[in-house]
């Protein structure tokens, strides 16, 4: 009883104390430095503090939480009926003892962040079961007491930002500490201190694949492996020219695919002109044998009659791809139990992952049997016998076929289903905004009429439809996040974060705000062509920035825009159920089956 009744007293000299606080800051002028609760906190007796009046504070808050750091309790009191008058982490800031305020940054411990993480610690220290996506994905979900679901997308960070403020640290005990941004200025200057050794997090599944199972030592560009230095970096440099040759040279080839595709769907189309739920997957032919157009020289008849017989390489290639993506995204999230043994997960994953190997290797070998007897000179005096990125990859960098088969089949698995899904959710903003999708059609009739055939010049004069693409990858980029290791300390909103922090820039998130673009919902591509500075390079980021920005833009953006026009030119697109939204699988997929109408055009 005696130690109920010294409880109650102590709790309510706590109260009191956390109104002297209140009105303390209420006070006080509003200062632009950022300065720390922390500090003020440690003037307070620790026990009471470290005790919060917990009938203050939100319901969601159990007394273990309740028994945490200065800042948790702090942000609880946001929820207090004084919460107009406190705000989040710059309130922290304004927090500080007025006298102590200086220029110096404050140390990373003071950044704001979830606090629930830092109990979670001292067990997961032990088990080490935990991933980069794992941090991003199942953790976050969990911090969330229960109100968020896996997989969904960026809404976990965004509530995180909603909560924390623009700068968040996530406490990762065995991945490091991660600090979560969206800011265009904040991720501007992330990349202004990018150097030669850029770093992104990795795909540790992929990573595991290739070094484990197939005893590769190249990990791939997804890869956390020394691939990401200076090396890859001189592969990728001087794979831009062969890249841009390559889109030239094999235009005809890319736009009979796309012909194909287009009787495809004439072929699939039910008497409502409805294409059946799995269009995703004929997208997914299509973006297949475009990828091998450019980078093997070669038409697979991934869209032609044999390559859908089941046994077809193309029908297991493409299955194999879809179990790919499905279960690497599985093994990433939740616990990395594959870490330590095969799982049935990561068991479908390597036997899907084994078929893209093989067929890739298959056609390294041709290429090897047909071209490598030849000397490297006679490559030089007819530069059509290096007509393949996969031929300039072998030969001009001398990569062994397991690189290269790594190399592709990374491109594969994540930069050719960014470029269909990205394919999908544009023909949906087109199939749900009538009006973009007839000024669209009047550009391309304008710009085609005296030409039937849709050539390189001829997109290139087609600014609304440069549009719609810039559009649809603001509202949807496949990767909502970019990351990157940070290689030396910064400043962040007055933080100092310290050199080997993992960065998640939220790009979704930075392009979806008020602040960045006006009515950030809205498909309105006229944005895009309107002569206007106002917005940050920064905010814009769905290829990435800097020395690891992506290697297929040019590629993605061709294809994109080339089908998109001849789509649009033949029928008009109508979609008529639910709002398909984005799911994650590494990646934004939509999250509904493709029920397009593809109505002829008279
Ligand atoms: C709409 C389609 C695509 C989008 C939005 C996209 C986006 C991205 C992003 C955000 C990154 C990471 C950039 C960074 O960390 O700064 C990336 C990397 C990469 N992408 Fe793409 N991508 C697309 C299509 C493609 C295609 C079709 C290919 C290959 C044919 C490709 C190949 C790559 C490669 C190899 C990297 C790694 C580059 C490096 O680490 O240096 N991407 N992509």
């Amino acid at each position: 009883m005696l130690q109920l009744l010294t409880k109650k007293s102590s709790n309510s000299l706590r109260l009191q104390k956390t109104k002297i606080l209140i009105s303390k800051y209420k006070n006080c002028k509003f200062s632009t430095k950022p300065s720390s609760a922390a500090a003020v906190v440690e003037k307070q007796d620790e026990e009471n503090v470290m005790s919060p009046p917990i009938s203050l504070l939100n319901q969601r808050v159990s007394t273990s939480e309740a028994s945490g750091n200065a800042s948790f309790i702090l942000s609880q009191l946001n929820s207090l009926p004084e919460k107009d008058a406190i705000q989040r982490p710059l309130d922290f800031a304004v927090l500080r003892n007025v006298s102590e305020l200086d220029d110096s940054p404050l140390p990373f411990e003071e950044v704001p962040g979830p606090f629930i993480l830092k109990l979670w610690e001292k067990y997961w220290k032990y088990v080490p079961l935990f991933g980069t996506q794992l941090i991003r994905s199942v953790l976050i979900n969990r911090l969330t007491e229960g109100r968020l679901q896996w997989n969904r997308n960026v809404t976990p960070i965004r509530y995180l930002f909603d909560e924390y403020g623009p700068v968040v640290k996530l406490k990762g005990p065995f991945a490091g500490d991660i600090v979560l941004i969206h800011r265009p200025e904040h991720i501007q200057k992330v990349f202004n201190e990018e150097n030669d050794y850029a770093t992104r997090s990795a795909i540790d599944i992929l990573q595991h694949y290739r070094l484990n199972y197939r005893k590769y030592r190249f990990a791939g560009p997804y890869s956390a492996q020394e691939t990401q230095g200076l090396q890859w970096l001189k592969i990728k440099k001087s794979l831009e020219m062969p890249i841009k040759k390559q889109i030239n040279n094999q235009f005809a080839k890319l736009e009979i695919t796309c012909d194909e595709l287009l009787q495809r769907i004439r072929l699939m189309k039910n008497r409502q002109d409805e294409v059946s739920g799995n269009f995703n997957q004929e997208l997914l032919r299509w973006g297949m044998e475009s990828f091998w157009i450019i980078l093997l020289n070669k038409k697979l008849g991934y869209l032609e009659s044999t390559g859908y017989s089941e046994t077809s390489e193309a029908s297991r290639f493409i299955d194999a791809l879809s179990t790919a993506h499905l279960y690497m995204s599985r093994c990433e999230t939740g616990f990395q139990v594959w870490r330590f043994m095969e799982t049935p997960f990561s068991k479908k994953l390597f036997n899907s992952c084994d078929v893209i190997d093989e067929t890739i290797e298959k056609y390294i070998r041709i290429f090897q049997s047909s071209r490598l007897h030849e000397s490297p000179s006679n490559y030089n005096k007819n530069e059509n016998i290096c007509s393949s990125i996969t031929e300039n990859l072998l030969v001009d960098h001398s990569m062994n076929p397991d690189e290269v088969s790594t190399l592709l089949m990374d491109m594969i698995i994540l930069g050719v289903q960014a470029a269909v899904n990205s394919q999908a959710f544009l023909l949906y903003f087109l199939a749900k905004n009538p009006r973009v999708q007839k000024r669209l059609f009047n550009e391309i009739i304008s710009k085609t009429k005296d030409y039937p055939i849709l050539n390189k010049e001829t997109l290139e004069k087609m600014p609304y439809l440069d549009a719609c693409i810039k559009e649809c990858l603001r509202i949807r980029p496949p990767f909502p996040y970019l990351t990157r290791l940070l290689p030396k300390d910064i400043i962040l909103h007055g933080y100092k974060i310290p050199k080997g922090t993992y960065l998640i820039m939220a790009n979704q998130i930075t392009s979806m705000r008020e602040e960045n673009f006006e009515d950030p919902e809205k498909f309105k591509p006229e944005r895009w062509l309107q002569n206007d500075d106002s917005f940050s390079a920064y905010s814009y980021l769905p290829f990435g920035k800097g020395l690891r920005s992506c290697m297929g833009e040019n590629i993605a953006k061709l294809e994109m825009m080339l089908l998109t026009a001849k789509i649009i030119r033949n029928f008009r697109v109508e979609y008529e159920y639910s709002e398909i939204c984005s799911r994650f699988l590494m990646m934004n997929v939509p999250n509904r089956p493709l029920r397009f109408r593809f109505v002829e055009r008279d």
